[in-house]
């Protein structure tokens, strides 16, 4: 797969903080009306994720027939989404919530209707407030399973401050369930 991402050379690695579940262990959404994780927003994707090895993440999909683009297939906006959500997710490991700024996909091979995704998310390093992550998917499940990679991913995260989303509260439809939007860690 190709693309023009860089890392930069002085980058920071995490380490895994001990607030991080274990591996296997489940990871909250970070907001209840999220279209890919929240479960108060019923037309979303509603991904659920798992701490895995060291500072990854684990996150599934299945495609459903709502979620087709070319016939047949995954629409690549919705696994752009899938893949913008497990990275947002990965990031969880700092502790302080983050926006993306930057994503790119590389779509290596059709997904058809029905199939299983997993993806998987780290953070490959941070300097300053810029948080690099990386991220691939695969077929785990339906007539196409196998352990090809079928699309990557690169991201770009940017630390925030909570407030970031003030003056956005007036927007928010409803009451969400988690996390409270004041005082949030997104
Ligand atoms: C992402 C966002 C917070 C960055 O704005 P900001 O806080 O003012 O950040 P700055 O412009 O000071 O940039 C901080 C750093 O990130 C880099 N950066 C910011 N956006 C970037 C982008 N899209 N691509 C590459 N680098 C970017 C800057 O170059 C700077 O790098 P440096 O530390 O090497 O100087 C702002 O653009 C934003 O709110 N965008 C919308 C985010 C969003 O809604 N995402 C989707 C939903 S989560
Ligand atoms: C660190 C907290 C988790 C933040 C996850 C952010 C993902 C947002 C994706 C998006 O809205 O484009």
């Amino acid at each position: 797969m190709s693309g023009t991402w860089t890392l930069p050379d002085d980058l920071e690695v995490p380490i895994r903080p001990d607030f991080f579940p274990a591996p296997g262990g489940d990871l909250p959404q970070h907001w209840s009306k999220c279209f890919g994780c929240g479960d108060d927003q019923p037309t979303g994707i509603a991904m659920r994720f798992t701490a895995a090895e060291g500072i990854e993440v684990a996150g599934r999909l299945t495609v459903e027939s709502r979620y087709q683009g070319g016939p047949g297939v995954i629409h690549g906006g919705i696994l752009t989404t899938a893949f913008d959500e497990t990275q947002g997710i990965a990031c969880m490991v700092l502790g302080s919530p983050v926006v993306t700024g930057h994503l790119q996909i590389d779509f290596a091979r059709p997904i058809p209707l029905g199939s299983v995704l997993e993806f998987r998310a780290r953070i490959d390093g941070t300097i300053r407030r810029k948080v690099y992550t990386s991220a691939e998917a695969r077929i785990v499940e339906g007539p196409a399973a196998s352990d090809e990679v079928v699309a990557t991913s690169r991201g770009l995260f940017l630390r925030i401050k909570p407030e970031h989303f003030t003056p956005m509260a007036e927007f928010v439809d409803g009451v969400p369930t988690m996390p409270s939007f004041g005082n949030s860690t997104l």
